[in-house]
């Protein structure tokens, strides 16, 4: 049980009408509620959650917090009125959990690519170093050992505080997260304590929902806004938005970089189909991961690492250990030596950086073979973008569906293609279903030894097609196509 008024005290502007109550539980969403919750009503992207107070209301939820005053509120309702309500149930969300962030070494990673990749290295580099840890991540959150399933990149503020607290009560002293930009926008990471933040790179992606580049950029740049003086920000300078993103930061700053003079750098040895060469600070390591794109994702997780204070030798030691996350450029060998490649590559830069890893590490006489789509409701613009890519970078292309959603799927392959150069038109195919694409990919257009990469969906085992997910794992109809 918690005081509402306690609940909200740290919200600015909040004015509570009503005598205080205890409250049992928090929730924002009338199918959730239940007797002695108070309800958060939000103004959301599909419905306004205020429409819902008179369904809460008979179901036993007398404590609202609302944004605006609805017409008839009973007399047995405690209310309180806020400038946010999204801003409100982070900070009550926080208080409710006993504020577990504080308490906790928590490193949040923003960016269009790489967090998924750079959190999970980093939860397994913390945890070969000695300490408890946990993960929240696009593909699956973790409590050391422990999945917990992950329905979101980076979960509702609610959701969020709850598995903080879970984990610090199963005795972590390090989480991972990823940070998206959804979740800055919505305010899921409000009051949130973060001891470093990193920010990886931005491309385009997610215009369906932040409409313009410039917000998307402003977007990610307010989690390092937000960040207080005792927190430790880390930027790629090799991307042209990377000091940027620092320019308003009241914590400490520190960048890693390539190309550019950074307080971390790394030098590329050699980036071979084994993994990578590089060096880091003078000491050269062999890592497994492979591609440009990964020298970028451990230099930040070394100079996490080192900023977190541990031993650099001992970092070294163990980042040649790590082997990639799921469904980022995993390798997955057939007969004929025959060679698929999983890569959740579903932006125009990602596919961009796969494309030419592969060029750089294949023998000369290996055919690249495309298979790739664009997931429906998302972001349009990037259709035409990543089907050219696919078509000037490979060597055939199979266009396929990925997650079509509400869309018809023959309408976003036209939009693709729309995007491939009339020189390179004789090399792509058109197939919507996956399954289909992917077979003939491996079966029909590949020859002995030739690469097929399947990107966009990479860890994801569903196909949403009309809100409905039915069971899909490249992984899996590869290794069906394999034995077919
Ligand atoms: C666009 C977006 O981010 N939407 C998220 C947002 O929903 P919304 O604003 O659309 O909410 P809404 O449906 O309009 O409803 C408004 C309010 O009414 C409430 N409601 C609604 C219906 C009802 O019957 N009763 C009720 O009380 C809702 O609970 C909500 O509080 O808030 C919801 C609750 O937290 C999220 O589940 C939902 O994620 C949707 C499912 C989603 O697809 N989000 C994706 C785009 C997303 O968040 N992606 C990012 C980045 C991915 C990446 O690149 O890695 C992520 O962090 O996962
Ligand atoms: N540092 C990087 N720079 C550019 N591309 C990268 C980088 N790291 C990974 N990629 C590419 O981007 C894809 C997505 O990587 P990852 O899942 O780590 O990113 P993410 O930021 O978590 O994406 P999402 O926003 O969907 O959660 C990878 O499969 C790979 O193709
Ligand atoms: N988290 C991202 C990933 C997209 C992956 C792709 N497979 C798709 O479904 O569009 C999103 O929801 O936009
Ligand atoms: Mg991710």
């Amino acid at each position: 049980m918690a005081s509402l008024f306690e609940l909200v005290r740290a919200v600015k502007g909040a004015q509570l009408l009503g005598a205080d109550v205890d409250v049992a539980h928090l929730c924002f969403d009338s199918r959730k509620a239940v007797a002695g919750s108070v309800f958060f009503a939000i103004p959301g992207t599909q419905v306004d959650g205020h429409q819902f107070l008179p369904q809460v209301y008979q179901q036993g939820c007398t404590a609202w917090v609302v944004e605006t005053l609805p017409m008839d509120i009973p007399a047995d309702v405690t209310y309180v009125l806020v400038p946010d309500s999204n801003e409100a149930l982070a900070l009550a969300a926080g208080e409710f959990y006993g504020n577990p962030s504080a308490k906790l070494n928590l490193i949040g990673i923003t960016g269009t690519n790489g967090k998924t990749t750079s959190v999970t290295l980093l939860f397994e580099l913390f945890k070969q170093l000695g300490h408890r840890c946990g993960l929240i991540s696009t593909v699956q959150n973790k409590i050391q050992d422990r999945v917990i399933p992950a329905t979101h990149t980076t979960p509702d503020a609610l959701a969020l505080n709850a598995l903080l607290a879970d984990m610090l009560a199963d005795g972590c002293t390090h989480v991972f997260m990823e940070v998206s930009s959804h979740a800055v926008v919505q305010k899921r990471i409000h009051g949130i304590v973060f001891k470093g933040a990193i920010f990886s790179n931005i491309t385009r992606d997610h215009l369906d929902f932040h409409e313009t580049f410039d917000s998307y950029i402003k977007a990610k740049k307010g989690f390092f806004d937000d960040l207080p003086s005792g927190s430790f920000t880390l930027t790629n300078v090799d991307d042209k938005r990377g000091m940027v993103m620092l320019q308003n930061t009241a914590a400490r700053k520190y960048s890693y970089g390539i190309l550019n003079a950074a307080d971390f750098k790394a030098k590329i040895k050699a980036n071979v189909i084994s993994g990578l060469q590089v060096e880091f600070d003078g000491i050269e390591i062999h890592a497994q991961l492979i591609g440009l794109f990964n020298a970028y994702n451990l230099l930040a997780i070394y100079a996490t690492a080192i900023l977190l204070g541990e031993d650099k030798n001992e970092v070294l030691l163990q980042l040649s250990t790590l082997k990639t996350a799921p469904g980022r450029f995993e390798q997955l060998a057939g007969p004929l030596n025959k060679m698929a490649i999983v890569d959740y590559a579903h932006t125009p830069d990602a596919l961009e950086n796969v494309l030419k890893t592969i060029q750089a590490i294949r023998a000369k006489q290996q055919r690249i073979i495309t298979v790739v789509g664009c997931g429906g409701n998302r972001d349009a613009g990037k259709r035409p973008i990543m089907a050219e890519l696919a078509a000037t970078l490979s060597d055939v292309v199979v266009l396929t569906s990925d997650n079509p959603r509400f869309e018809d799927p023959e309408s976003i392959l036209d939009q693709m293609e729309a995007g491939v150069p009339s020189e390179d038109r004789i090399k792509v195919h058109r197939i919507s279903d996956r399954r289909e694409a992917i077979f003939q990919a491996i079966r029909t257009i590949a020859q002995p030894g030739d690469i097929v990469l399947v990107a966009g969906k990479g860890h994801e085992t569903y196909q949403d097609i009309q809100g409905v997910k039915s069971d899909f794992d490249d992984k899996q109809v590869i290794a069906e196509a394999y034995a077919a």
